[in-house]
């Protein structure tokens, strides 16, 4: 800069006085650093995790449901499978998953996510990351996951469901085991992907296939420890 372009201040002199206004801190650039923090933080907490599973389901299910315990035991046999642990890190099955995954000894991780009212993460939770943003915390789950195992759930569970099927289907990532627990739950979801989606030519043949569905959770375990869904990356197209 010459001439009048050239501030009257130096960047040291802005940088060291008061404080002024703050409303730059809610600006879009702003934004940026923090979007970038945070997958800084998640890529530097995660990276060392080793194998893991996510596993999903809903944030409502009280702990005398049976559910709750199913949860708890998926927890334990992805553990005793040789699997850290990966939730939501909130209530309800969330917090299920991460008590199976102590009580079995896995590493016991709870990726948070900033919301509305308080939540917090969950007392069983060892390793948790809250994230502000949505997508910065899903690239954890599927980045440093083997798979995903889905025990009932709502919009959130769908949400989740849904982004890691696409992003397999694509081809955006490396196709990878995803596994709906609850036969009856979820046999009407699949009936209807079947006969409208599917029918109407909205996915082609085969892409109902990458849901797997059981109610045997040794099962579900087992078909992610044998990587059953794993491809290998486009080697022409790396990126
Ligand atoms: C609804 C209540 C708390 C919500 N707290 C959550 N904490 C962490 N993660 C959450 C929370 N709610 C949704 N999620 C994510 O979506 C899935 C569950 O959503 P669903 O709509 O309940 O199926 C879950 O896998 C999380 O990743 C207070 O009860």
């Amino acid at each position: 800069m010459r001439g009048r372009q050239v501030p009257k201040t130096t960047t040291d002199q802005r940088l060291l006085d008061d404080r002024g206004r703050a409303d730059w801190l809610h600006t879009d650039p702003w934004r940026v650093l923090r979007i970038q923090a945070e997958f800084v933080e998640g890529f530097g907490a995660l990276a060392e995790l080793g194998p893991a599973v996510s596993i999903f389901g809903s944030a409502r299910t009280p702990a005398d449901s049976p559910w709750y315990a199913k949860g708890v035991e998926l927890g334990r046999l992805a553990a005793e499978a040789g699997f850290s642990v990966i939730t939501g890190g909130g209530p309800g099955t969330m917090e299920a998953a991460n008590r199976g995954a102590r009580e079995g000894g896995a590493t016991s991780v709870g990726l948070g996510i900033e919301l509305p009212f308080e939540a917090g993460l969950n007392p069983y939770v060892d390793l948790g990351i809250n994230f502000r943003y949505f997508f910065a915390r899903k690239t954890m789950f599927v980045k440093y996951s083997e798979g995903f195992l889905v025990l009932p759930g709502g919009y959130g569970t769908l949400d989740e469901v849904f982004e890691a099927v696409t992003l397999a289907q694509t081809g955006k990532v490396t196709s990878f085991p995803i596994v709906l627990i609850g036969v009856d739950y979820w046999t009407g979801l699949l009936d209807w992907l079947r006969h409208s989606v599917e029918a109407g030519g909205m996915i082609s043949d085969g892409d109902i296939d990458r849901l797997v569905l059981t109610d045997d959770l040794a099962a579900a375990v087992r078909h992610l420890k044998d990587g059953a869904g794993r491809v290998a990356p486009d080697e022409t197209n790396p990126e």
